[in-house]
């Protein structure tokens, strides 16, 4: 709730200066050039603290007719108003030591000029002025709805600069900018403000008043320049000297030095006022300073990036909103589990369920019903529900998806507060084994609960066929009375390039009947260990999915043949030098981590793929796999890839200082070890790993998952009293299994 609050004010607040904040940040990256184009000019002289007041006064008095006055510039240049032997009154640089003429000083360009007016006033005057006020006090509310936003993102001010786990750029690089401009950016902002507010006299008189009625003290003597006290201060403490405009005695030199202003007598040099600036005055030379970037390279750099970043700020916020509102539309979550009638309940792995569900629940809520919708995993009690529709696809080996693993457990555990009317969808695909297995489980469950009540037998669904969907909900409506209509959001699905690659190796198959294939692509493509290779035999439509790895810019992949399999059969057969068409699909959720304090790699079978190519791409982030295999032998084709890089030594022994390791359990020979009861043995090290900001990353059967996903749970609770979807959250817990 009210990380939504700060969202939408984060986001109306630029919605309402959008435009202006365009203009605002674009012109001033422009500017910002101004003070470097300025500062780069040769008129600076070394050693300024070395060189008094009355050196200089000295030497303009001889190079010129007459000294009107001098001033030191934010870039240390000295710039005299002086009048020549020609009789004509200059505004030149000067050295401050001979008191030569360096260089005229110029006007600002036309083109920096009109700039300036478009920055400062749009050309609008007082209300162009009034608007970009505005926008600069906008600008600092965004920039604090921001950070409040990235904290709550983060989990605490204290982590606003620990890992960010977006991986769309819009987002990420809006995360990484933001938090690094930050600063910047609310300076330039809160001195917008601070300029607008002075312009607009809002703020106090910023000009020192001197009493000039004192009367000199008849006791001082008259007494050249350069013994004048306050002339003998080094030339940088001075800010601008004006001279006297006549000989009369009541005409003072002026002397604004950097923390006051001074009237000093011009024959005897006593002080006759001397006042300090107001704070106002400090203020607002610094807000100058600090808005313009005058007299500092390095800040005006500073400013042209952070300038740059706020329309990069603008951009990305808004595709993000985009992106975010597209998503909101297909989610629509309306009503809570106690006050709806009808409740549904998603097992997916991929997806494609949970688009049946929401399209579903769109087309209830659309007819007036009060509907909710959850994972399995989720199953609780509700106040109000009449029925339950449950939509769950299948698999591994007939297994439930990862968001229904826990539904079963959590099922037996929860006493229905009323009777219930169920109806189960199953997802499946018939190239399985077993055909939607899982969801016949869930109907056999809620068979045997005396407070459920079968409205419609299960219904299964192969390979997510519309017209098996429409069918059973023209039942489903004419058992309930109803007339929904569910129509279906247009999937974008993305367009894969096929590209040919040549066959470099194909092993024989080994006592597992797996074989690894190294295939070379004919065309430059990008991808990387964890990437996914999609194959579809010649003559088929059945497409297969392989986790791949990279091994010297060679795709390497291990597949377990099927007898009945189509792919895995057309692979087996490959020979050298034969062409397969394939295409590289990009999988960023199973890439090594670019940072870690260290990764632990847990697969079995052939999950170990993807890894054997991380290990080779790997830097400098210490590493241990756990791999799980049937027998001695099935380790053989993997050996050379791990031993190339990693010491074999459990988990616990590993001293990650000064080694990267691994470890091998196996299920077919006398202690029959598992990858889980090896994680169970070592628990400590394991909670360790991930209480230090380790990632583990899961590759192989989707059984294997499912029983190391309960085993890290189990872990968590014992070690960490935390759950493992803390981590999974954090992005510390990768998977990619099948
Ligand atoms: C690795 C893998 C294993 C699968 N195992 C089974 C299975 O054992 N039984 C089955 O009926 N369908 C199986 N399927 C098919 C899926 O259940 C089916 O494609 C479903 O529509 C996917 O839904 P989802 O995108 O919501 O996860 C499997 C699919 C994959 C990719």
């Amino acid at each position: 709730m009210t990380l939504s609050i700060w969202r939408y004010s984060h986001l109306a607040l630029a919605v309402s200066s959008a435009l202006f904040l365009i203009i605002a940040s674009f012109t001033g990256v422009i500017l910002a050039f101004e003070p470097i184009s300025q500062s780069v000019q040769p008129y600076a002289v070394a050693n300024l603290n070395e060189i008094s007041v009355s050196k200089t006064i000295e030497a303009l008095q001889q190079e010129y007719t007459e000294v009107l006055e001098f001033e030191l510039t934010a870039d240390d240049f000295v710039i005299a108003s002086v009048v020549t032997q020609n009789g004509e009154t200059e505004s030149i640089y000067v050295h401050p030591i001979t008191g030569r003429k360096l260089g005229e000083v110029k006007a600002k360009t036309a083109f920096f000029n009109w700039v300036t007016n478009v920055h400062r006033s749009l050309f609008l005057k007082g209300i162009g002025r009034f608007f970009i006020g505005l926008v600069s006090l906008l600008l600092c509310l965004i920039s604090l709805t921001g950070i409040l936003l990235l904290a709550k993102r983060q989990g605490g001010f204290l982590k606003l600069y620990s890992r960010i786990k977006e991986t769309n750029f819009a987002q990420r690089y809006h995360i990484i900018l933001g938090r690094w401009l930050l600063i910047p950016i609310v300076i330039i902002a809160a001195t917008g403000v601070y300029l607008s507010a002075e312009k607009f006299s809002l703020l106090p008189s910023s000009s020192t008043t001197h009493d000039w009625s004192a009367i000199p003290s008849e006791t001082e003597l008259e007494k050249p320049l350069s013994e004048f006290d306050v002339f003998r201060s080094p030339l940088n403490d001075l800010k601008k000297l004006t001279f006297p405009f006549s000989e009369d005695e009541e005409d003072y030199f002026i002397v604004a030095l950097k923390n006051k202003e001074v009237l000093v007598h011009q024959f005897t040099g006593e002080i006759m006022s001397d006042v300090p600036y107001p704070f106002v005055a400090v203020a607002s030379q610094l807000s100058l300073n600090l808005h313009t970037g005058q007299g500092s390279i390095l800040w005006s750099l500073v400013l042209i990036i952070a300038s740059g970043s706020i329309l990069f700020f603008i951009v990305s916020g808004f595709s993000m909103t985009l992106k975010r509102r597209k998503n909101i539309k297909l989610q629509i979550p309306i009503f809570n589990k106690d006050e709806s009638e009808f409740i549904i309940l998603v097992g997916s792995e991929s997806g494609n369920t949970f688009l049946f569900a929401q399209a579903f629940q769109k087309a209830l809520v659309a007819t007036d019903k009060k509907v909710f919708l959850s994972s399995l995993n989720e199953y609780t009690t509700y106040k109000k529900a009449t029925n339950i529709i449950v939509f769950t696809a299948t698999y591994g080996d007939g297994e439930a998806p990862t968001n229904a693993r826990k539904f079963t457990a959590a099922f037996q555990g929860i006493q229905p507060l009323n009777n219930i009317k169920f109806s189960i969808v199953g997802f499946g695909s018939l190239l399985y084994p077993h055909y939607c297995k899982f969801a016949i489980q869930v109907d056999a469950l809620l068979h045997q609960h005396l407070s459920f009540k079968p409205l419609h037998p299960l219904v299964k669904i192969n390979d997510q066929s519309n017209v098996a969907f429409q069918s059973w909900l023209k039942e489903w409506n004419e058992l309930m009375g109803l007339n929904i209509q569910v129509t279906f959001p247009k999937r974008s699905i993305k367009q894969l390039k096929v590209i040919d690659f040549s066959v470099v190796d194909c092993t024989k198959l080994n006592i597992d009947n797996t074989f690894l294939l190294r295939l070379r692509p004919k065309k430059k493509i990008k991808f990387q260990s964890g990437d996914l290779l999609l194959i579809t035999p010649p003559d088929s439509n059945v497409s297969r999915k392989y986790s791949i790895a990279r091994v010297e810019n060679e795709i390497l992949l291990s597949v377990k043949w099927h007898p009945h399999g189509i792919c895995s059969s057309y692979l087996c057969d490959l020979k050298y030098g034969d062409i397969v068409r394939g295409s590289v699909e990009k999988n960023d959720d199973f890439h090594f981590p670019k940072s870690a304090p260290s990764v632990f790699m847990i697969g079995n079978g052939t999950g170990i793929t993807p890894f054997l190519g991380m290990l080779q791409e790997r830097k400098n982030i210490p590493t241990h796999m756990l791999w799980g295999g049937r027998n001695v032998d099935s380790f053989d084709y993997y050996r050379p890839f791990v031993e190339r890089k990693l010491i074999r030594t459990s988990y616990i022994n590993a001293s990650f200082n000064t080694q990267n390791t691994y470890d091998i359990v196996l299920s077919q020979v006398n202690d029959k070890c598992y990858v889980q009861d090896m994680l169970l043995q070592q628990q400590k090290m394991v909670a360790k790993t991930l209480k230090d900001g380790g990632v583990l990353m899961l590759c192989g059967s989707m059984t294997m998952q499912q029983s190391v996903l309960d085993t890290l749970e189990k872990i968590l609770e014992i070690e960490l009293q935390q759950p493992l979807s803390d981590f999974e959250l954090n992005g510390q817990l990768l998977m990619d299994c099948y």
